[in-house]
């Protein structure tokens, strides 16, 4: 694994970028300039070479980056090689949509487990994930070697959910909840927050797109 320091802007366009040269890769492409890239993510070429270059990755002028070379390099740094198991606590609305949607195949992530406390949810298996009684949490997270949790369960209950989770060997958590949690520095913690995503939205269209 590559242990370059990236900004974390650089860091969230990598799937991005690592979906998209997988699309060229298929359709035969052996080579792509950052004006190419930039058109189709939707990404400033600027930000593309810049972001490249964290790498090391520079392109030749006038022929571009190699697909092939491109795509293993990013293949090497996002681990797509190996399978991630993510746990998913709390079934309802949120939780359901996210059991059904399944990520994209070239990402190596699935749900492996689910959790929650409802009766009519706990042992069965939906969209082909189990749903575990809450209690079996810790266990089944060591047992299967789960690193990353999803958060969607009230907020009331995040804090104790997370104390349970940081009892296992989970590295990262994924919040839905409106709840800042406390955890151990060695677990991550990125909160999903659409209202956020929308007003920031909202505020870029108000602001820089009148013209
Ligand atoms: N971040 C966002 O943009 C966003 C959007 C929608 C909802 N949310 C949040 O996501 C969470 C889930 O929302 P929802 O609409 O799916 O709620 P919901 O009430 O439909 O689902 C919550 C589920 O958690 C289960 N649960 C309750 N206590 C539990 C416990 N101790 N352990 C395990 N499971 C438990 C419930 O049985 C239920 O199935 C809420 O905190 C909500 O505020 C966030």
């Amino acid at each position: 694994m590559t242990e370059t320091k990236i900004p974390r802007a650089t860091a969230k366009r990598l799937p991005l970028y690592y979906r998209y040269l997988n699309i060229l890769h298929d359709g035969g492409k052996t080579r792509v300039s950052s004006n190419e890239l930039a058109d189709a993510i939707r990404v400033d070429s600027a930000t593309i070479r810049r972001d490249f270059s964290y790498f090391g990755a520079l392109g030749k002028r006038g022929y571009g980056y190699d697909v092939d070379n491109l795509l293993a390099f990013f293949k090497d740094i996002l681990d797509q090689d190996r399978l991630t198991n993510v746990a998913l606590v709390g079934v309802g609305n949120l939780g359901h949509a996210l059991l059904n949607f399944s990520f994209h195949q070239d990402s190596n992530i699935r749900i492996s487990a689910a959790f929650d406390i409802n009766s009519q949810e706990i042992n069965t298996v939906q969209s082909g994930v189990p749903i575990y009684p809450i209690e079996q949490l810790v266990t089944q997270l060591q047992d299967q070697q789960i690193t990353v949790a999803i958060l969607t369960v009230p907020s009331r209950v995040a804090q104790e959910v997370a104390n349970q989770v940081a009892e296992t060997g989970v590295k990262g958590i994924l919040n839905f909840t409106s709840i800042r949690l406390s955890v151990p520095d060695r677990i991550r913690v990125h909160n999903v927050d659409l209202t956020n995503e929308l007003q920031t939205l909202i505020y870029f269209i108000d602001h820089y797109d009148q013209k």
